[in-house]
């Protein structure tokens, strides 16, 4: 039977976490042509939505600041975090704090990146994330959010059963 918008009665919550790098705020605006017309705020409302059928709760945050990321994702372990998905944005490609941030808290995580970063500048290929991640998911647009939660859900559910 459908279920939608309810928590699914059998799953247990867990709690994830969506972070967001510089300039994702700008997203809809920002180079359509590259990144679609969606704005952060409606995929962070889809995927909320997404997360509590699949019977979990989500967190999002956004910052244009690396501090503000960092600090973000040390306090995930206090609040019992079980995943992150992250799209770093620019940070990818320079943020040796952020890489040690997700190796302290050791919680795992999906790098996701709206845009083809291996079509574009060769700068954008190097990421300082992508060895240590769960999994990384890129140039699928703001779709790409809604699979790496999808894959975020498979992984924990195959944690909780092994
Ligand atoms: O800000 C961004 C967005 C991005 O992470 C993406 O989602 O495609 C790719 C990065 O190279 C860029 O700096």
């Amino acid at each position: 039977m459908h279920n939608a918008g309810k928590p699914h009665p059998s799953r247990s919550l867990s709690h994830l976490l969506l972070l967001n790098g510089p300039n994702l705020n700008l997203l809809g605006t920002r180079e359509p042509g590259l990144y679609g017309r969606c704005t952060l705020a409606e995929i962070e409302q889809a995927l909320c939505a997404q997360a509590q059928e699949l019977g979990h709760r989500l967190t999002c945050f956004q910052s244009n600041h690396e501090g503000e990321l960092v600090d973000r994702v040390q306090q995930a372990r206090s609040e019992d975090v079980a995943f992150i998905l992250i799209n770093p944005g620019a940070y990818t490609h320079t943020s040796v704090a952020l890489r040690d941030a997700l190796l302290a808290v050791a919680i795992p995580f999906i790098e996701i990146h709206v845009s083809n970063v291996y079509a574009r500048e060769s700068f954008r290929r190097h990421s300082y994330l992508s060895d240590i991640a769960s999994g990384i998911i890129i140039g699928c647009g703001p779709l790409g959010y809604r699979l790496a939660l999808l894959a975020a859900h498979e992984r924990l559910a195959t944690a909780s059963h092994s």
